[in-house]
């Protein structure tokens, strides 16, 4: 089980995460919602070690290192130039000293023109073989912030099926969306973070009390406003 306990984030005065904590237990879908700039990609980066400086701790139960069993969709990946995208996944399996496999049944799914530059893709191209990179490895636990931006719709039909499957089969996903739907058909629990704190952990049971929740939340802060102005 990966364990965040008391994470504690801040940019000099700004402080971005306040004591949060939370659990990615195998064989769940983990989803996180919240407001833009609530901090979800700052806690995804200190889970996965891209931001070193925090206060509170990060582990795996198991005692392994992290990142040997995890991979990281981040939310804008990066390409090197002049790699086509089989170089791509080619230096993805060698930087962590896999064994090169064969593309060509995953990317069957996905349907991307492999030997193309990856820097020449579309947005929604390019998020797919930065998904890729990371189904052809069978991580144990996944962390993929934002991983249905940009992609088409049946891709994300594709996503939604890959997810589950992975999850019955064992592996942890971790994920930030702002489509509530996308979460809400495939997570197992859901946290809401405001402001950088965990304002409530939904399990499954409570979805609907979720949507309730936002939108009250919604027509108490802004919908009052918008009556002024509209
Ligand atoms: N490198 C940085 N330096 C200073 N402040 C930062 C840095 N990275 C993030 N922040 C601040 O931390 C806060 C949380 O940002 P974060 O990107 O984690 O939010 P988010 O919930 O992922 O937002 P979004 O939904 O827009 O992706 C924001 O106020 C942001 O300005």
């Amino acid at each position: 089980m990966l364990e965040i306990t008391n994470l504690r984030k801040a940019y000099g005065p700004h402080v971005v995460l306040h004591d949060v904590s939370l659990t990615l237990r195998p064989g769940t879908i983990h989803g996180l919602v919240g407001a833009n700039g609530a901090g979800k990609t700052t806690l995804l980066n200190c889970l996965y070690g891209l931001e070193a400086e925090f206060g509170g701790t990060v582990r795996d139960t198991t005692g392994r290192p992290l990142r040997d069993h995890t991979g990281l969709l981040p939310y804008e990946p990066y390409f090197y130039p002049r790699l086509t995208g089989r170089e791509y996944l080619e230096f993805c399996l060698q930087a962590r000293r896999r064994p090169l496999t064969d593309f060509a049944a995953w990317n069957r799914l996905l349907e991307l023109p492999l030997d193309q530059y990856a820097e020449e893709y579309s947005a929604g191209m390019r998020k797919k073989l930065a998904l890729l990179a990371l189904l052809v490895q069978n991580f144990d636990y996944l962390i993929l912030d934002e991983p249905f931006n940009g992609l088409d719709l049946e891709a994300n039909l594709l996503l939604k099926e890959i997810l589950r499957r992975l999850r019955d089969r064992g592996t942890g996903i971790l994920l930030t969306s702002h489509i509530l739907g996308a979460l809400t058909e495939t997570a197992d629990e859901i946290t809401v973070l405001v402001g950088g704190r965990v304002q409530r952990h939904y399990p499954a049971a409570d979805f609907g009390r979720l949507e309730k929740d936002l939108l009250d939340s919604l027509h108490r802060e802004k919908l009052g406003l918008l009556d002024e102005l509209v």
